[in-house]
């Protein structure tokens, strides 16, 4: 007796045992209780008032069916006597049914768009901190990585595209649904309970075709994505005034007109196509639904008559019953369901993808304390992911503290490609890169690493915001401070700019923003040399500037570096720059040439040596003595 309570008992364990793994195995199990978490997230006491309103809604049929029925056998039984008060109660349920609806109808889109927003909101914050926090970017310049990204941040904008909280929406609406079809179905059932499956049948196979319908057209709508992108942007660029001039002055404004309407038609086409197909769908939909009605509702009207049933029961069956074939809609919740899944999913992959080992075998850290350098290169190889030829091939260098560094070559040479290194936006295929002391990179932290320097990359970013954010975000982790500001303007020549700008430094930096301006070239070099000029008097212990006075006239360009070269003090400034007359102040100037460093010492020591440096120079002092305006200026400040 004992044994088979034991043997009852541990058959209960392995069925609970296999019905869990099978629910924790099921992905559409995983994905609904992921989504309705979502949900949750969002806030407790406003997910639980959504799904509420949600559920009431869908109870209304079936509730409408139920008063229906019990108003329709009141009046029944009440006909030919005059006594309207009996009938008083189910019409009161009528007008609390009608109210509940109404009331649910309006609160719920509020209440939708504030939990969508906190999801959709708390999602997209995700996926900028996860592409934020990936120490390099080698692994973000992947095609495959920028697709995660754009799937990730389901950019609502695109047709076919839903968010992670219009899903979880989705998912509550589909659990909703069930209840309200089962509820429905109950109705029906208390007529007879043959009429749900005749009605069921039909109302999923219905859905089932409007869904594969939708989801054709769904499907032509993304793989036609990337030539609508390039459609966009083509426009975007034609109506832009930058290319306005091209446009007018090659005559291209026909050609341009005459490819677009191509691109369009190709990509209008198809859908036409899917279009006609759908509306042929649409009379099988109907042959789908109106038949089994009628015989529902024939047979339901036959029975009655025939005394099988009451009128209001068979009121509240018909009722309850049209209300199945439009419930049953695996449409819109179906597909918003699955693609803020795949929103989702992407994030997931893009996690996987950012955080995955990149191969490398992981070398023991070094240390060399004595070194006196700021940075060491030690034979650095480099090729880009995705190529072969190694940009950076065995290369030394070491950066000194209150070293004024020029580093130069020939276009492609690997200049910007040595900065991103240091940086520690990409780690090395090979060799290292000591910094701060002697340390590996790894070993101190990039991140720590990063807050000891400041870049200015060759396409510096031009925040729109205001020019004193402009400046301080040099250094974020530095409290700002107006005289240091006002101190690294001075040194940087942005007094000019400054003077001109309506608000001073509060104004923004882009048209687009109100009292904003626009600057040129040259003014946003002096705004991110001012904030390098600023990184430097905060603390800053190695200046990085990536031909940081290209669109500089001489003057200002020559005056700019008289000032870094004095307030340099002990931090190491690494400058690179295709105008060797600037180049010649430097301590030390290294030339890079087949990835590694070939040449290296002052400007007078290079010229001695009579090697490609000197040759550089020399033409670049030849093409100034052919009457460039640069040449005069040149000669005077030289
Ligand atoms: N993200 C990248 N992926 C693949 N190759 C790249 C990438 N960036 C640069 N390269 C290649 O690396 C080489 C070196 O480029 P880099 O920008 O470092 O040269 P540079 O010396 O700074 O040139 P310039 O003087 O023209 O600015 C070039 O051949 C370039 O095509």
């Amino acid at each position: 007796m004992q044994c088979a309570g034991l043997r009852r008992s541990r058959r209960r364990q392995t069925a609970r045992r296999i019905r869990t793994q099978s629910v924790r195995r099921d992905p559409a199990v995983g994905d609904t209780l992921r989504l309705l978490r979502l949900l949750w997230s969002a806030g407790k006491g406003t997910a639980v008032v959504i799904a509420v309103i949600r559920l009431a809604e869908r109870l209304i049929p079936a509730a409408t069916a139920t008063v229906l029925a019990l108003l329709v056998s009141r009046v029944t039984a009440l006909g030919g006597t005059g006594e309207i008060g009996a009938a008083l109660l189910p019409l009161a349920g009528f007008g609390v049914v009608l109210l509940v609806g109404h009331a649910a109808e309006a609160v719920t889109e509020p209440l939708a768009y504030l939990v969508q927003q906190r999801i959709d909101g708390a999602h997209r914050a995700k996926v900028t901190r996860l592409t934020a926090s990936s120490p390099t970017i080698d692994l973000l310049e992947q095609p495959e990585a920028q697709r995660l990204i754009r799937q990730a941040k389901a950019d609502p904008d695109e047709f076919s595209q839903r968010t992670p909280g219009q899903a979880a929406l989705a998912q509550l609406d589909q659990v909703a649904d069930a209840v309200g079809v089962a509820a429905a179905c109950v109705v029906v059932a208390q007529f007879a309970w043959w009429l749900v499956p005749l009605l069921l049948i039909p109302a999923f196979l219905n859905a089932r075709l409007r869904y594969r319908g939708r989801m054709e057209f769904i499907q032509l709508w993304r793989s036609q994505l990337d030539v609508m992108v390039r459609v966009e942007r083509w426009e975007e660029t034609l109506a832009s005034a930058g290319v306005g001039k091209d446009l007018r002055v090659f005559g291209l404004g026909d050609w341009a007109v005459r490819r677009l309407h191509q691109q369009h038609v190709a990509r209008t086409e198809p859908q036409f196509a899917v279009w006609k197909r759908n509306l042929r769908g649409q009379l099988r939909s109907l042959l789908l639904v109106v038949p089994p009605l009628l015989i529902a509702f024939t047979a339901v009207a036959a029975l009655t008559v025939d005394g099988h049933g009451s009128v209001a029961t068979a009121t509240a069956a018909l009722t309850a019953g049209a209300s199945l074939f439009m419930m049953i809609d695996l449409g819109y919740t179906v597909l918003t369901r699955l693609s803020g899944l795949e929103a989702l999913k992407a994030y997931d992959e893009l996690a996987e993808l950012l955080t995955k080992d990149t191969g490398r075998p992981a070398s023991p850290p070094v240390t060399d304390p004595g070194s006196s350098s700021l940075v060491r290169f030690e034979e650095v190889g480099f090729t880009y992911p995705g190529t072969t030829r190694a940009v950076l091939d065995g290369l030394d260098l070491e950066i000194r503290p209150g070293e004024l560094l020029a580093i130069v070559g020939l276009n492609g040479a690997g200049k910007s490609t040595l900065i991103k290194l240091l940086a520690g936006l990409y780690e090395p295929t090979s060799g290292r890169i000591l910094v701060g002391g002697g340390r590996e990179m790894s070993e101190l932290g990039v991140q720590a690493w990063r807050e000891r320097i400041s870049v200015v990359f060759q396409d510096f970013v031009k925040y729109e915001l205001s020019a004193a954010d402009n400046v301080t975000l040099g250094r974020p982790g530095v409290v700002p401070d107006k005289a240091v500001l006002e101190a690294a303007a001075r040194d940087a020549g942005l007094g000019p700019v400054l003077d001109r700008l309506p608000d001073g430094w509060q104004t923004p930096l882009a048209r687009s923003r109100t009292g904003g301006v626009d600057l040129s070239g040259g003014q946003w070099q002096q705004v991110v040399l001012t904030r390098a000029l600023y990184a430097l008097r905060t603390g800053a212990e190695l200046l990085v500037l990536d031909e940081p006075t290209a669109h500089l006239d001489v003057r200002t360009e020559f005056e700019v570096f008289q000032r870094l070269a004095e307030q340099r003090a002990e931090a190491g400034v690494v400058l690179i720059s295709h105008r060797l007359s600037t180049v010649r102040q430097a301590d030390r100037i290294v030339l890079l040439d087949s990835g590694r460093i070939t040449e290296s010492g002052t400007h007078d020591e290079l010229i001695a040596l009579d090697g490609s440096y000197a040759k550089l120079f020399a033409i670049q002092a030849e093409r100034f003595q052919q009457g460039y305006q640069d040449a005069i200026e040149e000669g005077e400040l030289l």
